[in-house]
């Protein structure tokens, strides 16, 4: 063969500035493409081979071999593939791969800045010229009586063709590295860059330092030598996820699962996803030990196109609240080589979305069903995550919630249906002994009018009836109207140690609650009252019911109106809060003297406004809605009632007013030192000194 030159037809002007830009904070891409293709060429020859056409010498080792050479600022990607013919280089190198390039170029030149494009599939041979000045490829076909060629080009504009020297069948593709991109020619750098993109390749992948190869030959014995044939490859070409699940071993997942995350705390479990239809999907996703103190929890999702690293946490592809678990994905159907916001319109990217989704919502309610007792001794450690779930993606909640554990006071796993069963009877009592007496009463009103009607003598059969049937009516509608308020209140504690005082009186009344105490669980509840109009949740120091006052007469009752009125006076004149509600109140625990409660609304309103810092110092703004329940049951509250000019009275009402704030909430730095010095004079009182 003749040496034959020709130029690329490309707008050079146009092309690398484009290039060069959009590929400038990832350039090492060029490593993957080249090492793809080496395996693409492999993979050819072995479909050739499997139908009769190639015939390859048995035994023959598939590899690929990455050279590096720091003298003379190359690195090399050789394979024993398929190779290529003149014609072929003339066609898929001079013609396909250059306006395969072209086309990437015009379709993306006004959006390579904005709009980042996702895998740099599509590229392929070309992404050499992001880091050679030179390149060269050396190549011989598996063809029958081929012929060499050596292929070069300078700066990606022009080439020259001719026979080359290659003795034995595939490729070498040899780089030049241009000034600013001499980092790949040294043996670190590039085998962090394979272990990046190429860890789990499907054919073997081995990286040489040319310039040790040559110092080790001149020095070493045969024996030696020898050793380095046994060189070990970079990748592991069959990943876990490849395998079928029913052939993975526990030990093998949670291996396989330090290699790839560095985390050697193991996972609590893991799900392998494989499928072929209507879409080829494999993968493995572990749920981390996580720590709930902690706010933030960061996962891992590493997207593979057929065993070829793509890129973490892509997340057109993945549902964002994955991001949370760590695990790989495969998906060789994926169209990689599109921009992100197509990929975001995609109705097949958000398939497979949803199909991960669904997996893991029948992974977990499996577990819920099969295995309960594994499921609550996670439920910590994957409740953040399934929440959050819930609260991005409906379709997640609509299939998790009759799954959503709550720990109770008793430390027990209890469900929603759980808790609103627990509490049923009692509100069922009540509505049941209601309707009866109403029934009862209006049974008694229809026979009393028709008796009357009847004694008057007219015929008011009908309009009895009709009567009869209006207040049937209105009791029903009643009864609507009442089923409407009568919400399932869930109590919960959001800080098992400051309300502790609350949490033991809803243990003496048998008062079912929950402990919801991260961060996630204020939205995470407000979403679940907006989906579910029948409950509402109330934190434990909301509002007391009337399980824990103690059934109060006619005459009683006046008298704690008469206190609540003094009380209000006095612990507003002393506190200075013009706005402090007081009640009160005969509490059954006769142990506890004051308490606070706070509605939930107020409560979740200050919360927020704390939480985004509005109001500051604005201290009325907190104090608003906050009611003091004073035990009229505690000798305490008995003496300052009876003593309200008593010259202990203030002390009294102040260390009152701070016992039970702090049940419900931190007291401010003054505050506190005021408590604080309050109680040592208290003590000082005591002791009389
Ligand atoms: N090492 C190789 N051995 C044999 N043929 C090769 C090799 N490298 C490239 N080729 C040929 O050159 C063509 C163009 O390569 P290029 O990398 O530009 O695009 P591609 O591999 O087809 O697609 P992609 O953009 O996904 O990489 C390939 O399709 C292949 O036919």
């Amino acid at each position: 063969m003749s040496t034959e030159r020709g130029s690329l037809s490309i707008s050079s002007e146009n092309i690398f500035p484009i290039i060069k830009k959009w590929l400038y904070s990832d350039r090492d891409i060029f490593v993957r493409e080249l090492v793809s293709n080496g395996a693409d060429a492999i993979t050819k020859l072995k479909k050739l081979e499997l139908v009769g056409e190639a015939e390859i010498p048995e035994g023959t080792q598939y590899k690929i071999t990455v050279t590096v050479n720091p003298e003379e600022k190359s690195i090399c990607f050789s394979d024993n593939g398929i190779g290529m013919t003149a014609d072929e280089v003339r066609e898929y190198i001079n013609q396909i791969a250059y306006s395969g390039a072209r086309k990437f170029i015009e379709k993306y030149k006004d959006k390579a800045s904005e709009d980042q494009i996702i895998g740099h599939f599509g590229l392929g041979f070309y992404s050499a010229f992001m880091v050679a000045d030179k390149v060269t490829i050396n190549t011989l076909s598996w063809q029958k009586d081929a012929a060499p060629v050596y292929w070069e080009s300078e700066g990606g504009l022009e080439y020259e063709m001719r026979e080359g020297t290659r003795t034995e069948r595939g490729t070498d593709v040899t780089l030049y590295l241009n000034e600013d991109s001499y980092e790949f020619c040294n043996e670190y750098r590039v085998r962090e860059v394979l272990n990046k993109y190429c860890s789990f390749m499907p054919v073997e992948i081995y990286l040489k330092n040319a310039n040790e190869q040559e110092k080790k030959d001149s020095d070493k014995s045969k024996d030696e030598k020898k050793e380095d044939k046994e060189l070990k490859p970079i990748n592991n070409t069959n990943p876990l996820w490849t395998k079928h699940p029913n052939d993975c071993t526990e030990e093998e997942y949670k291996e396989f699962y330090r290699e790839v995350f560095y985390d050697f705390k193991e996972p609590l479990f893991w799900i392998h996803l494989n499928m072929d239809y209507p879409f080829n999907l494999k993968g493995i996703l572990y749920f981390p030990k996580i720590n709930t103190e902690y706010d933030s929890i960061e996962g891992v999702i590493k997207l593979y196109n057929n065993q070829v690293f793509v890129a973490d946490n892509i997340k057109e592809v993945i549902p964002e609240f994955l991001m949370l678990l760590k695990g790989v994905l495969d998906c060789p159907d994926l169209p990689l080589n599109v921009s992100r916001s197509a990929l975001q319109n995609d109705g097949f990217v958000k398939k497979i979305s949803d199909y991960i989704s669904k997996k893991v919502a029948d992974k977990l309610s499996g577990m819920y069903k099969v295995e309960r007792e594994n499921y609550e001794k996670f439920w910590d450690d994957i409740s953040p995550f399934i929440k959050f779930g819930c609260l991005k993606d409906e379709k997640f909640f609509d299939r998790m919630k009759d799954f959503i554990l709550f720990k109770n006071l008793e430390g027990k796993y209890i469900t929603l249906e759980d808790y609103i069963e627990k509490s049923k009877p009692k509100a069922d009592d009540a509505d049941n002994k209601d309707d009866k007496a109403a029934d009862e009463k209006a049974n008694k009103d229809d026979m009393a009018t028709a008796d009357k009607k009847d004694s008057s003598g007219a015929d008011t059969g009908d309009e009895a009836k009709k009567d009869s049937d209006n207040k049937k009516e209105d009791k029903a509608d009643k009864k609507d109207k009442a089923k409407d308020d009568e919400k399932v209140i869930v109590y919960y504690v959001t800080d098992e140690k400051q309300q502790s005082q609350y949490i033991n009186m809803f243990k003496e009344a048998g008062q079912e609650a929950v402990i919801l105490r991260h961060n996630i669980d204020q939205p995470f509840i407000t979403h679940m009252e907006y989906r579910n109009q029948k409950i509402k949740f109330q934190r434990i120091d909301a509002g007391l019911s009337d399980s824990f006052r103690d059934e109060v007469e006619k005459k009683d009752e006046k008298i704690l109106k008469k206190n609540t009125e003094a009380m209000t006076k006095l612990f507003r004149k002393i506190l200075g809060k013009d706005k402090l509600e007081v009640k009160v109140e005969k509490l059954k625990n006769d142990k506890i003297s004051s308490v606070i409660t706070m509605s939930e609304e107020n409560r979740r309103f200050q919360d927020m406004m704390r939480m985004y810092n509005i109001g500051g110092n604005d201290k009325n703004l907190f104090d608003d809605g906050e009611t003091l329940i004073l035990n009229a049951n505690h000798k305490l509250v008995q003496y300052i009632i009876n003593n309200e000019d008593s010259e202990h009275t203030p002390m009294i009402c102040e260390q009152l007013y701070d016992l039970a704030y702090l049940s419900h909430r931190p007291l401010e730095p003054e505050a506190m030192t005021k408590f604080i010095q309050r109680s040592n004079e208290i003590m000082m009182l005591l002791a009389k000194c």
